[in-house]
């Protein structure tokens, strides 16, 4: 090699998952730590890491076009979040009295509120709306330190609502520095004009959005709300195995309020992950076992609804030897945070995850929980250089010292997109 485009020095710590697979059970704890580190980048990938000495060896008579010193900073891979509801219209704070009050929110959603007001408020915005108030949030979950998202659609539930969501994903994708990564989740909620007519909106879904959705290429995942009273495992049986014929890989809301199968259903059609899984049973869990389905895990979601029960963290890592993700969820209704930093204190509040699991869990995992481990995820020679770096001595001050945002900087595909604490001027939307 006769030239690298960046040497990254001065690394106090560089902290990573080893590899590329979903790290199971034992293996989550086990993370690579290496003091007085540097990063050697050539275009937008990591050529050489290890120990400032060992890297500077390997780069003798190498042309480096540009050092940075991150002055003894941590550095970790960028965060990927895999479970958001990026795009929507409006916002539910109106909601907030009913549901301190106790009111469930299923009852909520049943009442025509919950995600059904948000749909009214996405079904009214513009795309360019729409937009505006995505790339915020994107924003400011670059500003985290998250290099890739994961955005559902599902608050449209018409074939030209859904499609105006998916748009809006696909025009961020190619213009600000996060990838989005995108899901059609038309099976979000049964629309007010299908009330009381399920079948017949499953049926909708099935011959017209999913086949208009694959005809322009727009989502490469399907998820369903799998759920009493939303969509029956049936119905999201033949949802998924729909969108699975037509290319989209299936993921699953399995299991968050009732014991419904959720689980069962995403080992038994092998999907790439399941989400939520607070009520999931010990067969659910044996199922994704089995299968090699990554859950995804949402601890902002139960603290924000108040619940006392969480996900079985534990039982999935030791017991069953998941590759446990974790991810925002990021909502209007149930979960209005970006920040994946405040979803590392609750896992460890409350998932009672290690900080080593923590990590493991929004990296690595969570790019499977995408089907890009082997792109991202990781600090490896060849993974792009998507890099977070931090005004913390290690990474277990992230989810100590909570309640503030220790991103310094981002790198994305070797790239500074986020330096002191702000979006670099024209990084936060290239077009
Ligand atoms: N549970 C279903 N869907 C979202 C919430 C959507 C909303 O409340 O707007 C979730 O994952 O938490
Ligand atoms: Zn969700």
């Amino acid at each position: 090699m006769e030239r690298v485009d960046l040497l990254l020095t001065g690394i106090g710590t560089l902290v990573s998952p080893p590899g590329n697979r979903p790290r199971c059970g034992q293996a989550m704890k086990e993370v690579r730590e290496i003091k007085d580190a540097a990063i050697a980048i050539r275009q937008g990938k990591i050529v050489f890491f290890g120990p400032v000495h060992e890297v500077e060896e390997m780069l003798a008579g190498v042309e480096i076009a540009k050092t940075v010193d991150v002055c003894g900073r941590l550095v970790t891979p960028g965060f990927v979040d895999p479970h958001t509801h990026l795009v929507h219209g409006g916002s539910r704070e109106h909601e907030l009295a009913l549901k301190r009050s106790g009111v469930p929110y299923l009852d909520i959603l049943a009442q025509g509120g919950g995600i059904l007001h948000t749909v009214k408020s996405t079904r009214a915005a513009s795309e360019q709306e729409l937009y505006d108030k995505a790339r915020r949030s994107l924003n400011e979950m670059l500003l985290n330190g998250v290099t890739t998202v994961e955005a559902k659609s599902g608050y449209g539930l018409t074939l030209k609502d859904e499609m105006k969501q998916l748009r809006v994903a696909r025009r961020l994708d190619e213009a600000h520095p996060v990838d989005i990564v995108s899901t059609f989740m038309g099976a979000h909620a049964v629309p007010p004009e299908f009330k009381g007519r399920s079948e017949e909106f499953v049926d909708h879904i099935v011959s017209d959005m999913l086949p208009a959705v694959a005809e322009e290429g727009l989502a490469e995942f399907c998820d369903v709300f799998c759920e009493a009273g939303v969509f029956s495992v049936e119905q999201s049986r033949r949802i998924l195995l729909a969108a699975q014929r037509l290319g989209m890989a299936s993921k699953i809301h399995a299991d968050e309020i009732v014991p419904l199968g959720g689980a069962g259903l995403a080992g038994e059609v092998r999907a790439i992950s399941a989400e939520h899984l607070l009520a999931a049973t010990d067969e659910g869990l044996a199922a994704l076992a089995e299968r090699g389905v990554v859950p995804v895990l949402l601890p902002g979601t139960s603290f924000n609804l108040g619940l006392t029960t969480h996900a079985r963290a534990r039982d999935m890592i030791d017991k069953y030897q998941l590759p446990v993700a974790l991810s925002t969820d990021y909502n209007p209704g149930s979960c209005p945070t970006e920040s994946i930093q405040l979803i590392m204190m609750l896992a460890s509040l409350n998932l009672k995850m290690t900080p080593e699991e923590i990590l493991t869990a929004c990296t690595i995992n969570a790019a499977n929980a995408l089907g890009r481990g082997e792109d991202i995820g990781s600090i490896e020679v060849g993974k792009r250089a998507d890099l977070a770096i931090f005004d913390a001595p290690n990474f277990a001050y992230l989810p100590y010292h909570f309640g503030i945002n220790h991103t310094f900087g981002v790198m994305k595909n070797g790239q500074a997109v986020v330096w002191n604490r702000k979006l670099v001027a024209g990084k936060e939307e290239e077009s």
